[in-house]
């Protein structure tokens, strides 16, 4: 599986950590980086690595913040994203079986990479139970995305 992946300055120290994980998962990353503590703004970063998503590049992303709060308010603005941000295993996994969600976030300052690399291999080994009731409610969410899509057309 190819997996974009990207963090901030405050996820930057859990980087090798997620890069091993996912190279011992078998999975090809692209990286957006960022490749050092200097500060950037992680909309930028979570924009490049949806968008590699939205556009088929990769099929799942993986964006770290410090908190996993900024990424996920960000990424959920990209149309075709569904972002979940799991400190849990279980959320990991049944965020992709019922909501297939396809961009994981991490907190670099809320979890340790023991508990990444679970909830890492749970979000990558899922996948969507593309069956009733979830297919429905993932084609409500897709309908929200085209009803603020209108909106916002209708502002202008
Ligand atoms: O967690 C984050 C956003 O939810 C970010 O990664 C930053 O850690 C947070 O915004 C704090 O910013 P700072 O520039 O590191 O002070």
């Amino acid at each position: 599986m190819k997996v974009s992946l990207g963090n901030d300055h405050a996820g930057f120290r859990m980087r090798p950590d997620v890069k091993e994980i996912l190279s011992g998962l078998g999975c090809e990353t692209i990286d957006f980086g960022s490749t050092s503590e200097d500060p950037v703004d992680f909309p930028d970063i979570a924009q490049a690595v949806c968008n590699a998503v939205k556009t088929k590049q990769a099929t799942r992303g993986i964006m770290v913040c410090g908190t996993g709060v900024g990424a996920v308010i960000a990424a959920n603005k990209i149309a075709g994203i569904r972002a979940a941000l799991c400190h849990d295993v279980h959320s990991a996994h049944q965020s992709v079986e019922h909501d297939d969600v396809n961009v994981l976030c991490l907190g670099a300052q809320i979890i340790g990479p023991w508990l990444a690399k679970d909830i890492i291999e749970a979000f990558i080994h899922a996948q969507f139970r593309d069956e009733e009731p979830f297919r429905g409610r993932v084609a409500k969410i897709r309908n929200l995305e085209r009803v603020m899509a209108r909106e916002v057309i209708d502002e202008c």
